[in-house]
């Protein structure tokens, strides 16, 4: 009898928060019915920004939706992101507290994920200064021509044969951040390098519970006991370097961001140049974390699918290697000095990461405060979900979204347009991404370099159905 009147009372107990919710949420956006406990759960499985293109056709291009408990406003359209993210930056400027972003930055000692708050503002100036100094035009294109030459011998060594470049790509870019990171270079057989780039890729496949029953975090689930496992000896590789910096530190001649921030956290301790408690060991070596990951992953990314479009236009692949060939020549690697005089490889890597996109849904923002958009009503700690993919997409903007054509940034005469607003792969606002210069660089001087030297196409009959799928190249040097 007991435990008929236990699940009686839980039922309404859950029946009466459910109603309860319901009627909070009247105000807010429109959207789906959420079921009782898990909301609208199957939407935000595989490719939601496909999913949130659908659901806006009928709801608005403001739609709200229920991931298990926690409530999530998704922005569909470039007025809606100007509107929320320009137009209202303070009250957009935050990020949800999952409990996967907590356990990958010790607890939100980040910048990337903690919260809209001065110690943000603190770490946002110190990393943009870090990196002007790191990531200069020189430097950049000295990290990226050393990085280049390595690859360039390992892939004449597959000349011919069909190989994933997966690994190749991403010890590329590795060797392009990491050095302006924290001064280390990799052979593609490092151990330690096979381990960072195995942990990136695997932590964003568990997604423990609590980041979508907040009040259930403290329950042990196999996911986050995984993220937990995977987190450990990451954050070990990075404590290891930063005591590495420490040891070798020299106040005049900063070498990297790590040097930087120890420089930041010594001149807080000294004269109270900055705020001390937002610069402890663990916030300093989770920015370099930050600057590692946000660096590695989305030009990994971006270069895997340039890759894969070079492969499926090869016209498109020969006008960028006619045009470096004309104004570079075969002599030496592609320089950023030679960016204004190539504009149709720079609106090539424009049409890459607007195709490409690397974060379609970009890195999900919380109100910091109850706000109000398109008049409806959003609560302060609601998830927001920019769906940068959908812009990129837009018929209305673009005409033909979905066909790769690098001469939509171009005027008739060949010369570079401004991009539309609604070209925003680094997002807008007060979170936009602080790496765009140098992202934007990377992309440039690392696809110039691939394509000076060799030519990408499918094996014979082989051509890759999903965009994302692993997928093989044949390469063949350039005479
Ligand atoms: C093609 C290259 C890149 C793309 C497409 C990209 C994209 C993005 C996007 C979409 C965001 C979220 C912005 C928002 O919430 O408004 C972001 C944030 C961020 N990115 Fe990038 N990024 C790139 C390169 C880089 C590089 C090279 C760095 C560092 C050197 C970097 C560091 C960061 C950091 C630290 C954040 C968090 C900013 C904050 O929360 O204040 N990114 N990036």
């Amino acid at each position: 009898m007991w435990l008929i009147t236990l699940s009686v009372s839980l039922l309404v107990v859950m029946f009466v928060n459910w109603l309860m919710d319901y009627i909070k949420r009247w105000r807010m956006p429109p959207g789906p019915f959420p079921w009782p406990i898990i909301g609208n759960l199957s939407m935000f499985s595989g490719k939601s920004h496909l999913t949130f293109i659908d659901l806006a056709k009928k709801y608005g291009d403001v739609f709200s939706l229920k991931r298990g408990m926690t409530d999530v406003v998704v922005l569909n359209s470039v007025d809606a992101l100007r509107e929320a993210l320009v137009e209202k930056s303070v009250a957009f400027a935050g990020r949800p507290h999952l409990q996967s972003s907590e356990i990958m930055s010790e607890g939100r000692r980040d910048m990337a994920y903690t919260d809209y708050s001065p110690a943000w503002k603190q770490h946002r100036k110190l990393v943009k200064s870090a990196l002007r100094e790191c990531a200069s035009d020189k430097n950049l294109e000295t990290q990226a021509h050393v990085a280049l030459r390595d690859i360039i011998d390992e892939l004449v060594s597959v000349e011919s044969q069909a190989v994933d470049l997966h690994m190749h790509i991403n010890n590329l870019v590795y060797n392009v951040v990491c050095p302006i990171a924290f001064g280390v270079r990799f052979d593609l057989e490092n151990e330690d390098f096979q381990h960072l780039a195995g942990t990136e890729e695997d932590t964003y496949s568990n997604s423990p519970v609590g980041d979508i029953y907040p009040s259930l975090r403290f329950l042990p689930n196999r996911a986050k006991t995984n993220l937990q496992k995977l987190t450990g000896p990451f954050v070990e590789y990075f404590k290891h370097q930063v005591d590495r910096h420490r040891q070798e530190f020299n106040p005049d001649n900063p070498r990297d961001v790590t040097d930087h921030m120890i420089k930041a956290q010594k001149e807080a301790e000294e004269d109270g140049a900055h705020d001390i408690t937002a610069l402890t060991d663990t916030h300093l070596r989770q920015i370099v974390v930050d600057v590692f990951s946000g660096g590695t992953e989305t030009t990994t990314h971006a270069l895997r699918w340039a890759i894969q479009f070079f492969a499926a236009h090869p016209e498109i692949q020969e006008k960028v290697a006619a045009e470096l060939d004309s104004v570079v020549g075969r002599d030496r690697l592609t320089g950023l000095g030679d960016r204004q005089n190539t504009p149709y490889t720079e609106a090539t890597v424009n049409e890459v990461l607007r195709m490409g996109i690397p974060d379609p849904l970009s890195l999900p923002r919380a109100t910091t405060q109850d706000t109000s958009l398109r008049g409806y009503h959003i609560p302060k700690g609601t998830m927001v979900l920019p769906n940068l993919w959908a812009l990129h997409h837009d018929p209305d903007i673009w005409g033909d979204p979905h066909t790769f054509r690098p001469e939509r940034f171009l005027d008739e005469s060949g010369k570079l347009m401004p991009k539309p607003f609604a070209w925003m792969p680094f997002c807008v606002g007060r979170r936009a991404c602080p790496g765009e210069k140098m992202g934007m660089a990377d992309t440039y001087l690392l696809l110039g370099g691939l394509v000076q030297n060799f030519h990408f196409s499918f094996p014979v009959g082989e051509r890759p159905d999903d965009a994302d799928a692993p997928y093989k190249v044949v390469v063949t040097c350039r005479k």
